[in-house]
């Protein structure tokens, strides 16, 4: 980190567009890079967000917006979490303050924000694909523009970036692929890819041998054929000679580097010379994650990946230490494979934010990291099953939604016994839309023989956890919310599977309260209680299949709500509705849940407030629909 933060009149202040870098000498782009560094370190120190990653790209970064003219030509970031740099450099440094606070800067590229921005989708591997279909756009339309895709060596091993690359070799378009390569995703990156990219890292580029020979030869006079064979020819030896083959080349597609990334004038050069193929080229750029500020370097866990709030000086975070969900469903786990050696875990690539790394220091040779590959952590799971293991796969909810296919067909249509751990389920909250945990109980829900668990608290993890790896038949999914778990909601009883946490004889309400959601649904209870209703909450623990003792449940009562940290449509209350009407229970419904949606960034108690999905607001609303049902109740049948 430099000695001082940037004076208010520094280079950086000067900076409002990529054009004001163009200006800038190679002496002023390295105090412009420090001085984006210091920013963004003072400013992610307040936020939190994604430091490590943006510190390693900010030479990339200077060189990307120098060579190409963004937004004409347009620069697509895999992921978007490394792209504080774009937006510090595209007009946004004042809004470094509300990163990824409600109303603030969005912590991923926003077309809302900037001409700039294109791919807001904040899960990774996806970029080639844009850029495949981008790059056949504007040459179809005949426009002279440039595509640029900036993607991470992690997101390399999703297998989308494989299906963009097969197709952007055969289209031959024009489009700059920059592999970010430090050698990470949280973790150092899995893998034969990462393999061979740190084969090519490790060796010089041949480029640059090339270029030395070419100017050894440059003199020869130029007599046709017999120089370019002797050419051709020492161009292949020396690839042979001081290089692995590429594998990129292969496949068709250009390659240039190893580059240093943090050479704005060496990224300048290659992407100069990759901008004037008329043909898809990749940039192969060695950077290292968290680079210029010491903490996140020699940070081991994840280089600052995705910090909390933290003193700038040391590194160290300021959050209070609090037992996350994550923690218990770590611990337990390990209990249980422990007991169980048939328990395996898979991770795509998010062994430490998961906490499939604690299993995987215990029993390191049962614990596999897949890369950032959820489809394929899916069907392998169903392969370990078919083994007769039972594995674990851990993924934050909104992951395994790219997965439903393998979910349903290999696992499920084969009745596998492979446990999903949706972490971050429901809304989450700084990551913003494309994070939101809120489809998979509808998504999932609708998975002939799936069994889903929303735990509300540890004792329920730990329990439902061990209930769902004793399932043989087929799949079960625990899921759980981001941050630290309540403090514990006992039962008052058990009704067959089902915790009953309040009741009250008069039975005016039967309120569902789905997993996190339980506390929600006592204290709405208590609100109710204050207006004179007898409300009875429950916790169904199992929430698809529907247990059969809610239907007995809602037989006894007047109304009921139910409440569910995931989309309405689809979700726990529906399926409980279907299940009333199906037992010929006519009992009036009233679901509350989130709205299918792109719901912003902020935290979560501010989206979830934003939703109406407060205690205070659900009491009103119950207290009103209970009001319409009676009128209605009494009314003389509406004449057609
Ligand atoms: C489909 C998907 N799975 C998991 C994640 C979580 N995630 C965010 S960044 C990251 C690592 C990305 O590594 P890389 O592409 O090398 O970028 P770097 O952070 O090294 O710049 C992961 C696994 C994600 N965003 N998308
Ligand atoms: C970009 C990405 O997908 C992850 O880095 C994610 O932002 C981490 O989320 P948590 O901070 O909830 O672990
Ligand atoms: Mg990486």
């Amino acid at each position: 980190m430099s000695e001082s933060l940037p004076a208010p009149d520094g280079l950086l202040a000067s900076v409002t567009s990529p054009g004001d870098l163009k200006r800038l000498s190679p002496e002023q782009l390295t105090l412009l890079a420090a001085e984006i560094r210091d920013f963004m370190v003072a400013k992610v120190s307040r936020t939190g967000g994604h430091l490590g990653p943006s510190l390693g790209v900010v030479e990339t970064t200077l060189a990307l917006h120098r060579v190409f003219d963004s937004p004409r030509d347009r620069v697509l970031f895999d992921t978007g979490h490394q792209a504080y740099v774009h937006k510090i450099v595209t007009g946004r440094q004042g809004g470094f303050d509300l990163l990824r606070q409600r109303g603030g800067l969005s912590g991923y590229p926003s077309r809302a924000e900037s001409e700039h921005d294109l791919i807001e989708n904040s899960h990774a591997s996806t970029a080639l694909s844009y850029a495949d279909g981008l790059s056949k756009a504007f040459a179809l339309r005949g426009e002279d523009r440039h595509v640029v895709a900036v993607v991470g060596d992690g997101a390399l091993t999703g297998g989308m970036c494989w299906e963009a690359l097969n197709n952007i070799a055969t289209a031959k378009k024009r489009l700059v692929i920059v592999v970010n390569d430090n050698g990470r995703s949280y973790a150092p990156t899995i893998g034969g890819l990462a393999d061979h990219l740190s084969t090519l890292r490790l060796n010089p580029g041949y480029e640059r041998v090339l270029d030395l020979v070419k100017d050894a030869l440059g003199n020869t006079p130029v007599v046709g054929k017999p120089v370019y064979e002797v050419l051709h020819a020492v161009k292949r030896g020396i690839k042979d000679a001081v290089s692995p083959q590429p594998m990129f080349e292969d496949l068709g597609i250009k390659y240039l580097g190893p580059v240093d990334g943090h050479d704005v004038q060496a990224m300048e050069s290659a992407l100069r010379r990759a901008k004037g193929f008329n043909a898809p080229v990749i940039v192969h750029a060695v950077t290292r994650k968290g680079y210029g500020y010491r903490p996140a370097e020699q940070d081991e866990a994840d280089c600052l990946h995705s910090p909390g709030a933290f003193d700038p000086q040391t590194g160290a975070l300021t959050a209070k230490p609090s037992v996350k969900w994550t923690h218990v469903f770590s611990e337990e786990l390990i209990k249980i494979a422990d007991e169980r050696l048939d328990v395996v875990g898979i991770t795509a690539a998010m062994g430490e934010p998961t906490g499939i790394a604690e299993l995987a220091r215990k029993h390191p040779d049962r614990v596999y990291d897949v890369g950032i590959a959820e489809q394929h952590a899916a069907t392998s799971a169903a392969g370990l099953a078919m083994g007769g293991l039972h594995p674990v796969v851990a993924v934050y909810a909104t992951f395994l939604n790219r997965a439903f296919d393998q979910v349903l067909l290999d696992v499920a249509m084969h009745e596998l016994p492979v446990t999903f751990v949706l972490d971050r389920a429901g809304i989450t909250g700084p990551d913003g839309p494309s994070h939101y945990g809120i489809w998979d109980m509808s998504v999932f829900g609708a998975v002939p023989g799936m069994r889903i668990a929303a735990p509300r608290d540890a004792a329920t993890l730990r329990e439902e956890l061990r209930e769902a790896v004793a399932v043989d038949d087929g799949p079960t999914i625990v899921r759980f919310p981001t941050g630290s778990v309540p403090a514990g909601l006992p039962a008052v009883r058990r009704v067959g599977q089902v915790d009953v946490l309040r009741e009250d004889d008069r039975k005016d309400v039967l309120l569902i309260a789905v997993g996190s959601f339980a506390g929600l649904g006592l204290d709405v209870a208590e609100r109710l209680a204050e207006q004179g209703y007898g409300v009875t909450v429950v916790d169904p623990r199992w929430v698809r299949p529907v247990p059969i003792e809610l239907t007995g449940l809602a037989a006894q009562h007047r109304r009921v709500v139910t409440l569910e940290d995931g989309i309405r449509a689809g979700g726990v209350g529906d399926a409980v509705a279907a299940a009333l009407r199906d037992a010929d229970v006519d009992v009036p419904l009233r679901d509350f849940g989130i709205p299918s949606g792109w719901h912003p960034h902020g935290t979560r108690a501010e989206i979830l407030t934003s939703l109406g999905l407060t205690a205070q607001d659900i009491a009103r609303d119950v207290t009103g629909w209970v009001s319409r049902v009676e009128a209605d109740a009494t009314a003389p049948a509406a004449q057609v």
